[in-house]
């Protein structure tokens, strides 16, 4: 190696040890803190960008944090059904749901369920994949969005968060599939940013990210240019009553609204398409996508002290 290739290559390593110093005051900050990210969209449709996620989260993980990965699958689904030579129909944002439907969901999604958890194990971090069925986790009401019967999607109404606990305690990864079940012990198909938000709130947990297929919120979708790196409750109520906020990413801020409201500490919309988008967010000053802030915080800045 010449001295220039040496210089270069110390230089290098250099930029990697600041990273990692970059990331010390996180580490520490977020020690033992639970962090919920749901991940769905386009990031699960690539096996690249499932990898980097997946490693993002087990990193977490081993650095001190206790993560929860809610998932979606709505494309998977949607696959599916055609397959079986039914239309797929969304209302408001939420797949109507006949007893069909609702079979072909559960299959995807605990199919998909355990291939995320085959992952993590496969790092060799500790992973349990369970739905809101389990240990009746994610009790719900029949959904009427604006007065409209779409069959079987839940609203949940509670939250039962001690098999999270449990899991949390002893050291696994829990991966939720969004199912839940009524009274009656029926079963219902749940919007995942639905699941991820009331799991965050329930939980109380230090941070909620939602992973998605655009830079974050923007004052215009087609314009990456136009993302906003801070909203706050008052600003977003705004923009969905203009209609800058429409389409998926409706339900997905109303849901950051909701979980901000409840307590959960820091909620952040990231795109999903760009590798270790988490790490990014998680370990650096200036953080990526949208954070949605409460109305009272003030300056909001993702710097904490040295
Ligand atoms: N103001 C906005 N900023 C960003 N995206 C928006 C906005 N309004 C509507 N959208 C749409 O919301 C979509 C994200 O929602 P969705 O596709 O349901 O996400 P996911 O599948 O990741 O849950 C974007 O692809 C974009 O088309
Ligand atoms: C009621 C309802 O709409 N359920 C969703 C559940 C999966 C999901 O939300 O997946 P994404 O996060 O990938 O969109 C569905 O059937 O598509």
């Amino acid at each position: 190696m010449s001295e220039e290739e040496k210089e270069k290559y110390m230089d290098q390593i250099t930029v990697k040890a600041e990273t990692l110093i970059e990331a010390l005051p996180y580490i520490r900050d977020f020690n033992n803190k639970i962090v919920v990210v749901k991940y769905g969209g386009s990031a699960m449709l690539d096996k690249k960008l499932e990898e980097s996620v997946i490693k993002d989260v087990a990193l977490l993980k081993l650095v001190g944090m206790r993560p929860i990965i809610v998932h979606g699958g709505g494309k998977e689904i949607s696959k599916w059904i055609g397959k079986v030579g039914k239309e797929t129909e969304f209302i408001e944002g939420f797949r109507k749901t006949d007893r069909e439907t609702m079979e072909v969901a559960e299959m995807v999604l605990n199919r998909l369920n355990k291939y995320l958890v085959q992952m993590v194990e496969k790092i060799g971090v500790k992973a349990i994949g369970i739905c809101g069925k389990d240990g009746g986790m994610l009790r719900v009401d029949k959904k009427m969005p604006n007065g409209k019967d779409i069959g079987f999607v839940g609203d949940i109404k509670h939250v039962n968060t001690e098999i999270l606990e449990t899991l949390l305690d002893n050291d696994y990864i829990p991966i939720i599939a969004p199912i839940g079940m009524d009274d009656a012990g029926e079963t219902y198909n749940i919007n995942a940013d639905d699941a991820a938000c009331a799991i965050a709130g329930a939980i109380k947990a230090e941070k909620l990210a939602f992973l998605t297929d655009v830079d974050g919120v923007c004052m215009n979708p087609d314009d990456s240019s136009s993302l906003i790196s801070v909203l706050d409750l008052n600003e977003a109520n705004k923009l969905i009553e203009a209609g800058v906020i429409s389409g998926g990413m409706l339900p997905k801020v109303t849901n950051c609204i909701n979980a901000v409201n409840a307590g959960v500490g820091r909620v952040h919309i990231l795109d999903g398409r760009r590798e270790h988008c988490l790490l990014l967010e998680f370990f650096t000053k200036k953080g990526i996508g949208t954070a949605i802030i409460g109305d009272d915080s003030g300056y909001y800045s993702n710097e904490i002290e040295q």
